[in-house]
């Protein structure tokens, strides 16, 4: 039977993550990939994740039956006349944008519609680079998939079983019912963060008081203000009637929110925050889905140097691979108390049995 053979046009954190899935559960498939970084494509290599590095416009990706375009949306669109005079018939072509409008526009121009499904893992990070890629970024993510009006049934049957098979979620969407939804759930909270983050900046005094003091809140709801400036203009540029619009019903709530502070309007105030919590709560934490199940455990530990290297030092040494660890404040855990992610129950429930046999208080939740 002939190898199915992937190919990667850009390898960053998305291409990258995406690569490594593939990897993991089909050791047998054959992947190519061109990025601009040749450091990259080495490294890829060497990690046994890329069999063949390729120039820029090889010809090898005529062996593809699927190509994934994960540069710059630019950067993909200009890769698509030649890639036209290249591609078998069969060949599906996919990208990874987190707009999709204007890739259909441009795959319609050239006629290409019966090769291309839009595509788009609605999971990410604040960083880039295959760097910060990993074989689990889009695991339980929903992985949105927007077929032209010309691919064949066949095509997507293929791609779907693909996205399937590498542990993401697919959904399949218009682009433009893609290209709205985003903009609410996606766009504007990136254009809120970094308008929160910047407010901060503007009112802080030279001491740096409100810098120092960001605690919590304002750090869960501001960690994609670091994300790529590039990216997210790039973003903004390609979807500003849909971004716009959810930017005017935001402005109204805000507006509203303040006029509700104004007037004092205690009842307001308390149907605004229940009716958001309410809301939110129903957004399920340990379904699959956008929002990940968290494996966290909590646990008490000594205020001296090196309790968290400890720590650390000990699940390492028991093969349990930590996905973050820091020491949160919060209601529940007034004292401060040490936060450990893992990236599955396994290890969990590992740790929490590493750390008890050594006496120290281990919450879970
Ligand atoms: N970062 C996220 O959270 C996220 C999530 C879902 C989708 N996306 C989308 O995925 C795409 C890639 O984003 P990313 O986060 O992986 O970015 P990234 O910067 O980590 O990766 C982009 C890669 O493309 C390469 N590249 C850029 N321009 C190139 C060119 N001219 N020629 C060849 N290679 C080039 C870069 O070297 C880099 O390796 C974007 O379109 C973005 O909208 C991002
Ligand atoms: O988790 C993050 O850092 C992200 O911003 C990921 C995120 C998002 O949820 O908005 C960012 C852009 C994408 O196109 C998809 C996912």
């Amino acid at each position: 039977m002939e190898t199915t053979t992937i190919g990667f046009i850009g390898l960053g954190l998305i291409g990258g993550s995406i690569a490594k899935a593939i990897r993991k559960f089909h050791p047998e498939y054959q992947i190519l990939a061109y990025n601009r970084t040749r450091d990259t494509l080495e490294d890829a290599v060497f990690d046994g994740i890329v069999d063949i590095a390729c120039d820029e416009q090889d010809s090898k990706f005529a062996l593809c039956d699927i190509i994934f375009l994960c540069a710059t949306v630019d950067y993909n669109i200009e890769c698509l006349p030649w890639l036209k005079q290249i591609i078998r018939p069969g060949c599906i072509l996919t990208d990874v944008g987190s707009v999709k409008g204007e890739i259909h526009k441009a795959i319609t121009a050239l006629s290409m519609a019966p090769n291309f499904i839009g595509g788009h893992p609605m999971a990410g990070s604040e960083k880039t680079g295959y760097e910060h890629s990993t074989d689990h970024l889009i695991e339980n993510a929903y992985y949105i998939l927007t077929p032209s009006e010309e691919v064949g049934l066949d095509k997507i049957g293929v791609y779907t079983e693909l996205v399937t098979s590498i542990g993401a979620l697919p959904m399949i969407l218009t682009y433009e019912e893609h290209d709205y939804i985003t903009a609410a759930v996606s766009h504007l909270p990136h254009v809120v963060a970094a308008a929160l983050v910047n407010l901060v900046h503007k009112l802080d005094s030279p001491s740096e008081h409100m810098k120092a003091i960001a605690a919590g809140g304002f750090k869960d709801i501001t960690r994609i203000a670091s994300s790529s400036p590039y990216m997210w203009q790039q973003i903004c540029m390609e979807n500003p009637e849909n971004i716009s619009q959810v930017l005017d019903e935001f402005i109204r709530l805000i507006v509203q929110a303040k006029y509700l502070v104004d007037q004092h309007d205690g009842e307001g105030l308390f149907r605004m925050f229940s009716d958001s919590r309410e809301y939110r709560d129903s957004i399920s934490d340990t379904s699959s889905g956008p929002i990940k199940k968290e494996y966290a455990l909590y646990c008490d530990i000594i205020d001296e140097t090196g309790a968290i290297a400890t720590i650390a030092t000990l699940l390492s040494m028991n093969n349990i691979s930590i996905k973050n660890i820091g020491i949160i404040h919060n209601r529940e855990f007034d004292e401060g108390v040490l936060k450990i992610d893992f990236y599955d129950q396994t290890a969990q429930k590992e740790a929490a049995e590493q750390l008890g046999k050594r006496n120290y208080i281990i919450y879970e939740r």
